[in-house]
């Protein structure tokens, strides 16, 4: 039974200054987005779990639309997460056909930058897993916008001018882009997974901006790499594995090395994955998918258990006045 709100609360504060005895810079968190009713709050707990199995020091701040029912919102708090309620962001009206049509509630991601308490974050889309370590993201240079360059071949592409002549960034040589159709696109990114620093700003412009743009296909990731194109840095893939790439480009992938997956191709997502749409038959994909559920129903890992464990330590070292050493069967 999930702790009471005041108690987990309290957990989260207890957590707040265990991160911060460990070392934990002020001002640093990683942070998902969370909308509607429905089954994406599994993937945003899969995503808490994850990130503390990974044991990163900093904390993950949950942006809930208004339609996130109360029960969600305490099953992310019992989780360790730092909930916040966000107001929409709509774009302009206008008739544009989205490669998916909620991709429409995606452009509320923008309000995250209005999180000026913190100095830098990591955002995350909730059907992303941090299978190693990535809190030394957070020490790149100010400044610039880091995010992995995503792929063009999915038919989510057919709409555009790089999937009709077959070009994708991710092998720009195998299909040169054609000189009479201009210069070569810039470098587009991901917006699944991306470095950046609120700042209020950079948030009112981004509002204002968004007025004024049509929108497009993929809505807020358009949006996105439009506004930081002189900003954007790529960092490697392994930061944000777009699943289509096992298939696109597998000569790009060292699947071994990964330490962040993007369940984004279709019939992908972990909490509803039958296994029956194009591509999901493949070894690497139910792999990927049973490393997924094996860190959601890993109850070690949830918030409570968590901070028990951290706590009897704490307790233990300071009653025995060592440091705690589990015992050999338990190491
Ligand atoms: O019903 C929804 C749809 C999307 N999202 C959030 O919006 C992000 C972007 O949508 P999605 O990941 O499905 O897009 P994709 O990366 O698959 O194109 C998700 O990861 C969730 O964080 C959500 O919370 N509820
Ligand atoms: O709202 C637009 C979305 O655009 C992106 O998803 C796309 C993109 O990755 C394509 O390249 C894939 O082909 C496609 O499958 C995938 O859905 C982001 O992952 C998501 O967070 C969100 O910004
Ligand atoms: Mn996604």
């Amino acid at each position: 039974m999930a702790p009471d709100i005041a108690t987990a609360a309290a957990n989260a504060n207890a957590n707040a200054r265990q991160a911060n005895a460990k070392g934990m810079v002020a001002g640093r968190a990683f942070v998902t987005f969370l909308a509607g009713n429905g089954d994406y709050v599994k993937g945003v707990v899969g995503l808490a779990k994850g990130l503390r199995k990974v044991e990163s020091k900093y904390p993950l701040v949950v942006a809930v639309l208004p339609d996130v029912p109360a029960e969600h919102r305490q099953i992310l708090i019992s989780q360790g997460c730092i909930v916040r309620e966000i107001e929409p962001v709509y774009p302009p009206a206008n008739q544009t056909q989205f490669a998916m049509a909620y991709y429409v509630i995606n452009y509320s991601k923008l309000r995250i930058w209005e999180f000026v308490e913190y100095s830098k974050m990591i955002y995350l889309d909730g059907d992303i897993q941090v299978f190693h370590n990535i809190d030394h993201l957070f020490d790149m240079p100010d400044g610039y916008f880091y995010a992995v360059m995503d792929c063009f071949c999915e038919k989510t592409w057919s709409h555009s001018p790089q999937f009709q002549i077959g070009y994708c960034q991710q092998c720009p040589d195998k299909v040169e882009w054609p000189t009479h159709k201009g210069p070569r696109p810039p470098l587009y990114f991901n917006a699944g997974m991306f470095v950046f620093q609120p700042k209020l700003s950079i948030y009112h412009d981004l509002l204002t901006t968004l007025q004024l743009t049509t929108p497009t296909s993929f809505a807020e990731q358009d949006f996105l790499n439009m506004y930081f194109k002189d900003k954007y840095r790529p960092i490697p893939n392994v930061y944000n594995l777009v699943l289509a790439m096992l298939w696109r480009h597998p000569e790009n992938v060292e699947l071994d090395k990964v330490k962040v997956v993007h369940y984004c191709a279709a019939g992908s997502k972990p909490w509803r994955f039958t296994g029956k749409e194009e591509n999901m038959e493949r070894q690497d994909i139910k792999m990927l998918v049973k490393k997924w559920w094996d860190i959601y129903e890993d109850e070690s890992l949830d918030y409570v258990n968590a901070v028990n464990v951290e706590n009897i330590k704490a307790a233990y070292s300071e009653a025995a006045g060592v440091a705690f050493v589990p015992a050999p069967s338990a190491a």
